[in-house]
């Protein structure tokens, strides 16, 4: 589902179903929902009433005059249900590609959670969230779910629309497959992390086909707004009609106004074109980021996007690529490079991360295979010591022996905590290695300094590198006034080396998930909207409390499911879209506000003249168009009326294109386009409209 699987926007075969659907929407418990249409739609059903009756010789006007009324204002209804229609149809063709992604049939459910461990076949909609199966090369993932045991490269193309495969393996952020994707080569063990049905894909296809699509707290305000212009519009238009036939009976003269004109001043001056096109709208903005490849899940996170302030970032696995790798071993003094090697290796075996295996595989090289056997056989009795993010540190625990009681604690770790390791044991960190481990650190490397007990043995060089092509992005980001702050739990000397790299406007470093999330918290208090893009797990909270929450598709399931988006690319900057595509949605709505209610006044000055001439014939002076007939004008009226919905669906697809001019440029730039343009633009429509119907002699 790459983004060359995008949808014109105007598909001839989206069209189709769209008319169809046009009509099945004039089902009155859907008319229902919108207020602004409902009323066009009463009027409809109403003037088609009057229309008969007059056919049948007791009208207030002539039946074709009624008749064409009646039947401009069901279009009226039918172009904005088949606008709603086209949004809707883009979504669910989304929803059919991603629905054409294979499921598996059948899975490996293992019996014991390890490999080796015999399997039985299980049918794919059986499994259930905790069961542990075997995908080996070949298979397809089954469901949503976590390695617990193996390393192999995954196709996840089906998914990312990127054809290189990735890497997925134990512990550490690479730890998450996703159902429907394909292993190539080695085997893996997975936890089952949802039920059928509950999966990623399946929650994809929920939200693009609108069925959890809920009103936004934006779109609800709007609505209600709409009513009440509406109820507003009603009130007036119904108090005319005692008006006039009180004005014939005192003078004696003249007609009161007809039922039907009085619908069709109603119908012109309630905000049908906002109205009809609203729903279209938020339903095109979600299919304008899934073809950015992102898929949100919540509607107000989109909108939010729009506002946003603060972007926080974290560095590892969503600035940098994650995939840190050892590349040096740097023995402190009086330390050789075989005693560092023999002491990350031993460190390291229990570390499941992608930098503990990386420590092995370095190290292993500058031992011998009859060196590690060795080692492997002193690692017995040994006790793991898995890495966190409060301790910063990993390693083993040896048994002692002999003379050397207590255990020997083998340990490596950030600078910092290390540090603070051996001071606790009562020795100190030599100078040299801590210039060492600044020298790595301002290459944006991280060091990882490694302990034998009290002893400092060296520092490990993990070198990470950053997404490419991500400083001009972020630049982009400054210039719509989002601030770009990394947070990472790494050291300062890296973070501000990768941040430079990066071009952020700001960092945090070695930071705690609860730091992340106090830091998140904070800038919310201040009033600011604040988005997050992470990965790991350690982000999980912070994205939780964020207001627009990015997950890379690379990350892991914790921060997948605390995310209200992910980003199937992984790219750190889309939120560059996603802000594009939350700002668009507002300025589209206010934009076609603006020009639905600037609308009425040329219509106030098409239909009121028209309406009234009969009961005070002075009013002709208001008729400033020179409108042909008091009918004409009307039907002019109200044909623009339905047709501006029409010529509206692109803008209300496309959304109107967002510049980063500042807000208070942008607004008075579409207040003077929309706002302007919806006053003289029926002018000259309903005037052109006359003209034709004219030439056509219906006036
Ligand atoms: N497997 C490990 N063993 C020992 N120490 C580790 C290990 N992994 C990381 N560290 C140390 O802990 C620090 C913090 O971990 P990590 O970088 O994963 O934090 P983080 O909060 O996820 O930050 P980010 O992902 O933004 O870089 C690292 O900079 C490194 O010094
Ligand atoms: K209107
Ligand atoms: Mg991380």
């Amino acid at each position: 589902m790459s983004s060359s699987s995008g949808f014109a926007l105007f598909d001839p075969a989206l069209f189709k179903p769209a008319l169809v659907q046009a009509f099945v929407k004039l089902d009155p418990r859907v008319q229902w929902r919108n207020p602004v249409m409902l009323v066009v739609y009463v009027g409809s059903l109403f003037t088609t009433l009057l229309g008969v009756h007059a056919w049948h010789g007791h009208g207030e006007a002539a039946p074709w005059f009624i008749f064409s009324v009646a039947l401009w204002l069901w279009f009226t209804v039918l172009f904005a249900n088949f606008a709603e229609a086209l949004a809707e149809g883009r979504s669910q063709a989304q929803a059919a590609s991603l629905r054409g992604i294979q499921k598996a049939g059948w899975a490996k459910k293992l019996q014991q959670p390890r490999h080796g461990s015999p399997w039985l076949p299980e049918e794919a909609g059986l499994l259930r969230r905790g069961d542990v199966v075997l995908v080996e090369a070949g298979d397809m993932v089954p469901l949503d779910g976590e390695v617990i045991e193996g390393v192999a490269s995954v196709d996840e193309s089906a998914i990312t629309g990127e054809s290189a495969p990735v890497i997925r393996e134990s512990g550490g952020d690479f730890s998450a497959v996703t159902g429907g994707t394909r292993v190539l080569s080695d085997w893996l063990v997975v936890r089952i992390g949802v039920n059928p049905g509950e999966s990623f894909i399946d929650r994809m296809i929920r939200m693009v086909e609108g069925a959890q699509r809920q009103k936004t707290p934006n779109e609800i305000a709007l609505n209600i707004l709409l009513a009440a212009l509406t109820i507003v519009f009603l009130v007036v238009t119904v108090t005319l009609l005692p008006y006039s036939l009180f004005s014939v009976q005192a003078a004696q003269s003249g007609h009161p106004v007809t039922l039907t004109a009085l619908v069709a001043l109603l119908v012109c001056l309630i905000p049908t074109t906002i109205g009809g096109l609203l729903s279209a709208i938020g339903v095109a903005g979600m299919s304008r980021l899934m073809q950015a490849n992102v898929i949100a899940t919540s509607g107000r996170a989109v909108e939010a996007a729009g506002d946003v302030d603060v972007l926080m970032l974290d560095k590892t696995g969503t600035i940098t690529h994650g995939n840190r790798q050892a590349t040096q071993l740097r023995p402190a003094p009086g330390q050789t490079e075989l005693a560092l090697a023999q002491v990350a290796w031993l460190a390291s075996q229990a570390d499941e991360t992608p930098e503990g295996r990386s420590i092995v595989a370095l190290a292993a090289q500058a031992l011998s295979a009859q060196a590690c056997a060795a080692l492997g056989a002193s690692l017995a009795q040994a006790v793991a010591v898995p890495f966190s993010a409060q301790t910063r540190m990993s390693g083993v625990d040896l048994p002692g022996s002999g003379a050397q009681r207590p255990a020997r604690l083998l340990r490596k770790g950030a600078l910092e905590a290390v540090r603070r390791h051996v001071e606790a044991l009562g020795s100190t960190l030599p100078t040299e290695v801590q210039r060492a481990a600044e020298d790595i650190a301002r290459r944006g490397s991280t060091p990882l300094v490694v302990a034998d007990g009290a002893q400092v043995v060296g520092v490990v060089e993990l070198k990470d590198i950053v997404k490419t092509g991500i400083q001009e992005r972020f630049s982009a980001l400054r210039r719509m006034g989002i601030k770009t702050v990394m947070i990472t739990g790494d050291n300062p000397l890296t973070a501000a080396s990768i941040a430079a790299e990066a071009g952020v406007d700001d960092f945090l470093a070695e930071a705690t998930p609860e730091a992340k999330l106090a830091l998140i918290r904070q800038y919310q208090q201040e009033g600011r909207l604040v988005a997050m893009t992470g990965d790991g797990t350690n982000d999980a909270p912070a994205l939780a409390q964020a207001d627009v929450a990015v997950a890379m598709n690379t990350g892991t399931q914790a921060a997948k499911e605390a995310a209200n988006m992910v980003d199937l690319d992984s790219n750190p900057t889309k939120l560059l879209e996603v802000v594009e595509t939350g700002k668009a949605l507002l300025m589209t709505r206010g934009a076609l506000t603006t020009f639905s209610i600037a609308n009425d006044v040329a219509k106030f000055f098409a239909i009121i003249p028209a309406i009234f001439v009969l009961t005070y014939p002075p009013l002709e002076a208001l008729n400033i168009m020179r409108l042909a007939s008091p009918q004409s004008a009307i039907l002019s009226a109200v044909i623009f009326n339905a047709l501006v919905i029409v010529f509206l669906i692109p803008l209300a697809l496309q959304g109107v294109r967002y510049r980063a001019i500042g807000a208070a440029a942008l607004l008075r730039r579409n207040l003077l386009i929309y706002g302007l343009g919806g006053l003289a633009v029926p002018f000259v429509g309903i005037k052109l409209i006359d003209l034709i119907l004219v030439a056509l002699g219906l006036a």
